[in-house]
C-alpha cells in the first residue's frame, strides 16, 4: 500500500490557553479583530510561542500535463503549460508579479510537463517524474513508482530550508492544462460527491466541454473505484504529478512544523487528499480564498474552514495564497506589537 514517508504530528495545545490570553489583552473588544486572531492564534500554536514570527515564505509552482486532455475536457491546448513555465521562468505570469510585490522568493517546478526538460534556470527544479500522466479515464493516472517519486521530490524539494529557522511559511502553486478534471475527480473520490457537484468552468469551459468532464469522471470512478479506499491510492489513480508533488510538500512542511498557504481549487483538492490519510496536516494548513471554481466552496466548508480572501480568483499559480501574506504578516504584528490594556492604561469591559 502506498503511503507518505511521514507521520504528521498534532499540534499541543499546551500553550492555548496563553496565546488566547494574550490575543485578549489587546487594546480591543474581545474577538473584534475577527479572523487576523484567529490566524495569529493558528501560527502561534503551530510555532509553540506566544510570539510567533514571520520569517520569510517560500513559494513553489508545479507544473505538469495531464493525459487526460485527450478527452477534450480544456478549452486550452495542453502547450500552454509548457509555455505557461516559460513565462514563469521569464518573470512574466501573475505570480511573478505579486512574489515580487511582496519579496517572495519562487521556484517553479517541472513536475511532469511533457516536453523535453527546461534550459537550467536559477528559478527552475527540475524534478520531471515524466511527460505528463496517463488518461485516467483509461489507466491509473500514475504508477504506484511515479506516485512515490513525485510525492519524495515533493518534501525534498523543502527540506533544507525547513533545517533554517526563518523559513517558516511555504505557499504553493500549480498549473497544469486539465487539471480542473484532475481536481474534481479528487474531489469526487474524496468526498464521496457526484462528479456533477465538483466539476468547474476551469480556464473557461462551454457546457458541452463540462458534461464531457463529467462524464470522463464518471468513468473514471467506475473503473477505479475498488482501488481508491486511501486519499494517496486516489491521487495516484485521478491525480497529477504537480498534485502529487504538492501535497508531498504539504505532508514535509506540516512534518517539519512549518506552516503553509492553501491557493484555490486544486491546491485544496490536493490537500483533500492528504487529510483523509493523516487529518493531522490541517493543523498546519492556512486557506487564503475561496476560489471561482464550482466545488472549491463544498470543498471548504467540508473541511471546516473560512478562507481569508473571496476575489473571485480561478487562475491558480497559488496566486491567491502570495495574495495572503499581507494578512498572515499582519496577523503576527497584531500579537507582537499591539499594546494591552495594562501597558496602555485603558480601562477593560465592566
Ligand atoms: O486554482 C483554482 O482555483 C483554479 C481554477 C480554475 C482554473 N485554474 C487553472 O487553470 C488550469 C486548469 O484549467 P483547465 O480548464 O485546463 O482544467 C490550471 O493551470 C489551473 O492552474 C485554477
Ligand atoms: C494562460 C493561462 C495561465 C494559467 N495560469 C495557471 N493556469 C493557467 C491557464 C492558462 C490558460
Amino acid at each position: 500500500m502506498i503511503q507518505y514517508q511521514f507521520k504528521i504530528p498534532t499540534v499541543s495545545g499546551q500553550l492555548d490557553d496563553q496565546i488566547q490570553a494574550k490575543i485578549d489583552h489587546k487594546t480591543k473588544p474581545p474577538g473584534s479583530l475577527g479572523q487576523i486572531e484567529a490566524l495569529a492564534f493558528q501560527i502561534a500554536r503551530v510555532q509553540k510561542t506566544v510570539d510567533p514570527q514571520a520569517g520569510t515564505l517560500h513559494h513553489y509552482v508545479f507544473a505538469a500535463d495531464h493525459g487526460v486532455t485527450a478527452q477534450n475536457v480544456s478549452p486550452f491546448p495542453a502547450e500552454v503549460t509548457q509555455q505557461m513555465v516559460v513565462n514563469f521562468l521569464q518573470g512574466g505570469a501573475a505570480i511573478n508579479v505579486f512574489a515580487a510585490q511582496y519579496q517572495v522568493p519562487i521556484t517553479v517546478v517541472d513536475a511532469g510537463v511533457a516536453a523535453e526538460p527546461f534550459a537550467a534556470h536559477p528559478l527552475l527544479a527540475d524534478r520531471k517524474v515524466a511527460r505528463g500522466t496517463a488518461d485516467f479515464s483509461v489507466e491509473p493516472a500514475m504508477t504506484e513508482a511515479q506516485w512515490q517519486q513525485a510525492t519524495e521530490s515533493g518534501a525534498e524539494l523543502i527540506r533544507e530550508l525547513c533545517e533554517q529557522p526563518e523559513n517558516q511559511f511555504f505557499s504553493f502553486g500549480e498549473m497544469g492544462i486539465g487539471n480542473t478534471t484532475s481536481g474534481a475527480a479528487l474531489m469526487s473520490a474524496v468526498m464521496n460527491l457526484a462528479p456533477a457537484l465538483c466539476v468547474g468552468r476551469g480556464t473557461g469551459a462551454n457546457q458541452q466541454t463540462i458534461d464531457n468532464k463529467v462524464k470522463v469522471i464518471q468513468l473514471a470512478l467506475k473503473k477505479h473505484g475498488a482501488q481508491l479506499q486511501t486519499g494517496a491510492a486516489i491521487m495516484q489513480h485521478l491525480g497529477g504529478f504537480e498534485l502529487a508533488m504538492m501535497a508531498g510538500a504539504m505532508v514535509a512542511v506540516a512534518a517539519a512544523g512549518r506552516l503553509f498557504i492553501v491557493d484555490g481549487f486544486l491546491a485544496t483538492a490536493a490537500l483533500l487528499c492528504v487529510s483523509k490519510d493523516q487529518p493531522e496536516v490541517l493543523d498546519y494548513a492556512i486557506f487564503s480564498h475561496c476560489s471561482n471554481e464550482q466545488g472549491h466552496k463544498a470543498m471548504l466548508e467540508a473541511l471546516g474552514v473560512s478562507p481569508l480572501l473571496q476575489l473571485n480568483l480561478r487562475l491558480g499559480e497559488g496566486t491567491g495564497a502570495v495574495l495572503a501574506w499581507p494578512l498572515i504578516q499582519s496577523s503576527i504584528a497584531f500579537i507582537n506589537n499591539m499594546a494591552s490594556f495594562e501597558s496602555a492604561g485603558v480601562s477593560q469591559e465592566k
